[in-house]
């Protein structure tokens, strides 16, 4: 790690753009977090505190909280994104050229439609002279803020934009490892959102461990099979951003994909449980973003069927269950080919 931090924006007051914004300041990096609305920018100011989304966490006293997008903008050499996906083309374009140049790190996970694009595509395409990166790992927001131990991936084919978000972030609590698969990295942090809907509604159900068990080995192959098809490298899934994502939005209540499944497992509406998550659950627009790309490319994804039957197609649960379980039973793991044709480097041997 240098001495010296180089200036970072975080565009997003939600949970995770407060979390990072707050993690960066607590490691001496010269910090802004923008935000759009200005009652709730003063409020952090005055309270030093996001009592809206991360309440009984309190912000570091250098960091900067602020309205105005010009003044964000104007010092920082990185930007990380931390706005939902719904808004995420819009806010680029409203900042315009601000943006040339500086390395621009996406920690969104969401797919947008029509194009079936991630957001560092976007990004590509809306800030064409900007450096492109993206962040994505087992990385709840607030264990995260309260200093839980935990790691997360940076990927881009940019190495020198990869070692400089490992050294503003990475801290005691923080190890960030990097890869080149951008793609792929940024499709396990959207793809898991989908499987924690389905987890969560089983655990409202009362399932047993061994099924929770498969739920998730099950949700990991076919997220990889569908990765894969779509030019991912299958050994990302196996990493933190893969599988690591997974299991901890699968398992903890803390996710909000996570607890809209939860509350649909309860008997409440779609509708009922994202008003009674009062925030964003990426995972069920990338439901029907995911159930569409699979029928146009032909990717098996019985689980990503199975959900969106239930929850878009209004069909009884009890029939799409009997459908998964007698379904034609055929291989657990799928790459052996894949990793047959690809020979280990020297490092990896
Ligand atoms: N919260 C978490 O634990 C993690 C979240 N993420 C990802 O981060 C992204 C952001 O999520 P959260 O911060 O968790 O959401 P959140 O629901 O906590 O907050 C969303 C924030 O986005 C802002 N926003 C919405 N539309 C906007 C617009 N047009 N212009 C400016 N701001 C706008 C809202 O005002 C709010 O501050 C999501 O894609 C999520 O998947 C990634 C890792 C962890
Ligand atoms: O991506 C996350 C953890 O890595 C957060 O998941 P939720 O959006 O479901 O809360």
């Amino acid at each position: 790690m240098t001495d010296h931090k180089v200036p970072v924006t975080v565009l997003g007051g939600g949970s995770f753009g407060t979390t990072l914004a707050n993690l960066l300041a607590s490691n001496s990096v010269p910090t802004t977090l923008w935000l759009r609305n200005e009652e709730q920018a003063s409020e952090m100011r005055e309270q030093r505190e996001n009592t809206r989304y991360l309440p009984g966490i309190k912000l570091d006293p250098q960091l900067t909280v602020t309205t105005d997008m010009a003044s964000a903008l104007s010092a920082a050499e990185l930007v990380f994104l931390a706005i939902p996906s719904g808004a995420f083309r819009s806010v680029l374009q409203q900042i315009g050229p601000g943006l040339a140049g500086k390395g621009l790190i996406s920690t969104t996970k969401g797919i947008e439609q029509p194009g079936f694009l991630m957001m560092s595509q976007i990004v590509e395409q809306e800030v064409p002279e900007a450096r492109v990166a993206v962040l994505s790992g087992p990385n709840l927001a607030r264990e995260m803020a309260a200093g839980a131990l935990t790691a997360t991936v940076v990927a881009s084919d940019d190495e020198a934009l990869s070692a400089q978000v490992q050294d503003v972030l990475g801290c005691q609590s923080l190890r960030v490892y990097a890869s080149q698969d951008r793609y792929g990295v940024e499709l396990g942090g959207a793809l898991k959102n989908v499987y924690a809907i389905i987890s969560g509604m089983a655990a409202a159900m009362g399932v047993g461990e061994n099924t929770k068990s498969m739920l998730i080995t099950r949700a990991l192959a076919e997220m990889t099979r569908f990765a894969v098809h779509m030019g991912a490298n299958p050994l990302t899934f196996l990493g933190l951003a893969g599988v690591g994502d997974l299991i901890v939005t699968c398992t903890s209540p803390m996710s909000r994909n996570y607890q809209v499944g939860h509350a649909l497992g309860k008997g409440l509406t779609l509708e009922e449980s994202i008003a009674r998550l009062g925030q964003v659950a990426e995972g069920v627009n990338t439901l029907k973003v995911l159930r569409q790309k699979s029928l146009e490319e032909g990717v098996y994804m019985p689980l990503v069927a199975g959900l969106h039957a239930i929850i878009f197609e209004q069909q009884p649960l009890a029939d799409v269950i009997g459908r998964l379980m007698s379904a034609e039973q055929k291989h657990d793991v799928e790459f052996s080919a894949f990793m047959a044709s690809t020979p280990l480097t020297k490092e990896q041997k």
